[in-house]
């Protein structure tokens, strides 16, 4: 028998995540190839982005997806979120010129508080949500906090790409295929501060760290080059990244969703306390996934360079929280 729909919504439908993430999500790679998925997109009520939207609408129409069970384009939250069980907020307020990051913050403030309290008033009681618009781990701190009728545990934000990242630099140093790391993490906050963590990282049984062997190239070379990858794609591109950033998206998605089989993946969930870092703050941890929920991976040893970079990620993370704490 054939699976029922489910409802999928996508916030910033028409940007550029959205046109490398939508046409994945009907085609079947994020919730599996016999998940039939009825697509909620909201874009902001302005004529040139519900324009747009129409375009895109369009295209995934002339795709002729099998599973691709409706389409509903919005332009009012409430709508876009009604019944929803899997939410991805992708539009957020980009950095304008000579905007600070607290105006930045304060802008995504008003756009993540109105968003959870839709989510809170019409979405499934058992949404997932995946914040990709940065701040993403705060903007996913807020949206959460304005939804305190749904689990705070279905709030998460993207680490996936500075995982997926992390994977690739590694390979390419060490000379193995991507697809065989294991226990790869990235702590903290989507943002130059995070943390990388290979320490625990194996290919075929053999520790990735013994196989480096080089704490200045981590420490010199690794850690920077994954903490400002987005940078250097804007630099390169002159946008930011977009099919690796949706790519991540759907990776933390189906994992969440269909389970990552025992592996670690890393996602950005809010704390229980593990690792020191305070109960509700959204942060990166090594986590794997069954049946639907995520369990964070307890009781690995932080050594003092490790502990460093924790520290200095959630300092970070703390100072944004407390930035926007007036608001909500
Ligand atoms: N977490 C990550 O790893 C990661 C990686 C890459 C990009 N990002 C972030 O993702 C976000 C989107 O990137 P993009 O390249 O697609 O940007 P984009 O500007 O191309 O598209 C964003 C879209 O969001 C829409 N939007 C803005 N506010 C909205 C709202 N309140 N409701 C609905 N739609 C809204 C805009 O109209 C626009 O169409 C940015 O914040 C970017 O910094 C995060
Ligand atoms: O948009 C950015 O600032 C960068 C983005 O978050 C990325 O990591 O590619």
């Amino acid at each position: 028998m054939s699976k029922a729909p489910v409802r999928v919504a996508v916030t910033g439908a028409a940007g550029q995540i959205g046109y490398a993430l939508l046409f994945r999500i009907a085609s079947g790679e994020m919730l599996g190839k016999d998940q039939p998925v009825i697509l909620q997109l909201l874009e902001i009520p302005d004529e040139k982005a519900q324009n747009a939207l129409k375009g895109v609408i369009m295209e995934l129409e002339d795709c002729a997806f099998p599973l691709l069970a409706g389409i509903e384009a919005h332009s009012d939250p409430l709508q876009a979120f009604k019944d929803t069980d899997y939410a991805l907020l992708v539009g957020a307020r980009p950095r304008g010129p000579g905007m600070e990051r607290a105006d930045l913050l304060a802008a995504n403030a008003q756009i993540f508080t109105a968003q959870g309290k839709a989510l809170n008033a019409v979405a499934s009681r058992n949404v997932k949500v995946l914040v990709v618009g940065n701040p993403a781990n705060t903007n996913a701190y807020i949206a959460m906090k304005s939804a305190p009728d749904l689990p705070a545990k279905n709030f998460t934000a993207m680490l996936r790409l500075d995982h997926n990242r992390a994977a690739s630099q590694l390979a390419a140093k060490a000379g193995f295929k991507v697809g065989d790391i294991r226990k790869l993490t990235v702590w903290g906050n989507h943002s130059p501060t995070m943390y990388a963590d290979y320490r625990f990282a194996t290919v075929d049984g053999k520790s990735v760290k013994d196989m480096i062997n080089d704490q200045e190239w981590n420490a010199n070379v690794f850690l920077p080059t994954v903490g400002k990858r987005g940078a250097a794609i804007i630099n390169a591109r002159g946008l930011s990244s977009a099919a690796s950033a949706a790519n991540a998206a759907i990776d933390h998605m189906r994992d969440w969703a269909l389970g990552s089989n025992g592996e670690w993946v890393t996602m950005g969930v809010p704390s229980n306390g593990e690792y020191g870092i305070p109960a509700g703050v959204v942060f990166g941890f090594p986590v794997t996934t069954e049946n639907g929920e995520y369990k964070i991976v307890e009781g690995l040893e932080i050594d003092a360079f490790s502990q460093a970079g924790i520290d200095k990620t959630l300092a970070e993370l703390q100072g944004e929280q407390d930035g926007v704490k007036h608001l909500l």
